[in-house]
């Protein structure tokens, strides 16, 4: 058996109405591997986000695996799953607004995060904080005792990310973390998952429009397409040896752009 750290069976995914929303996809995720999910809106990338994460709606209904250190997540309750996010699976939304209750001061609610999860004295989880607040790039003293509406967007998301990273999840699932952010936020963030990655060995899967983003920071590339992963290899292959006719048309759309800003990861520009 290979390294795998997470592996997806044959997952699908069926609405009430009966369409089949994702369509038997299978995926190896391995331990420290920064794993890109790419394809149009629509395509499926989130559902199978929320599939890992165990927050589909209600009304759906799964078949296949997802297994994850022994045990099928598919056949989890809700409880169960829920046990697993935060410090085993962490995920990072594009709407970060939602990751911290508007009034309550970010330094307090990252440690009430901290110390659900871990045991440890209030102190230990300040220092903890502030420390993940400052490897962000963030004034940490100062986040820590602002409100979110005090923040920019940019520092509320990267405050965020702080929050998600100090549990150090096993896996972090970032869905289209930069799709709002500028171009020099886009990239601090991306380099600060980066960085977490290497450092704690986590696996990253990286759901974006962005085949430039995913071209620059992924390890492997799985290409999906109306529910189905029509292509998958590691960037170099996906990039230069892309068999699928859905995965040429994906790059021949970025290869038309002039060389320099193939490099940058600016977001819009590359969406599909
Ligand atoms: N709650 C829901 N009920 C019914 N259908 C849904 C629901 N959520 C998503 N879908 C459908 O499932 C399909 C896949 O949606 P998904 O959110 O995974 O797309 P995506 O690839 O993440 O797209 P985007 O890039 O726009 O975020 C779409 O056709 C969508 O309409
Ligand atoms: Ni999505």
């Amino acid at each position: 058996m290979s390294n795998s750290l997470l592996t997806v069976n044959n997952l699908t995914i069926e609405s009430r109405s009966g369409e089949l929303l994702l369509k038997g996809i299978d995926m190896e995720i391995e331990k420290g591997e920064m794993a890109a999910l790419i394809g149009e809106s629509g395509s499926g990338k989130s559902l199978t986000a929320r599939a890992i994460l165990g927050i589909l709606p209600e009304e759906m209904t799964v078949e296949g695996q997802i297994l994850y250190k022994g045990q099928d997540l598919v056949k989890l309750s809700r409880n169960e799953h829920y046990q697993l996010l935060g410090k085993e699976i962490g995920i990072i939304f594009q709407d970060y607004r939602g990751s911290f209750t508007p009034y309550i001061k970010i330094g307090k609610q990252l440690i009430e995060t901290i110390r659900t999860h871990q045991s440890i004295s209030k102190k230990a989880a300040k220092e903890a904080a502030l420390l993940a607040l400052a490897e962000t790039g963030l004034d940490p003293k100062r986040v820590y005792h602002s409100y979110p509406f005090q923040l920019s967007g940019g520092q509320v998301q990267r405050a965020a990310i702080s929050m998600t990273l100090a549990l150090k999840p096993n896996i972090l699932i970032c869905d289209e973390v930069t799709t709002a952010l500028d171009l020099m936020n886009g990239e601090k963030v991306l380099k600060y998952i980066d960085k977490a990655r290497k450092e704690t060995d986590c696996a990253v899967l990286m759901i974006t429009h962005d085949l430039a983003q995913a071209y620059k920071w992924s390890d492997r590339i799985h290409v999906m397409y109306e529910g189905v992963i029509v292509e998958d290899g590691p960037t170099e292959q996906i990039r230069f040896h892309h068999q699928h006719p859905y995965t040429k048309k994906l790059c021949s759309s970025l290869l038309s752009l002039p060389e320099e800003r193939q490099a940058s990861t600016t977001e819009g520009v590359y969406s599909l």
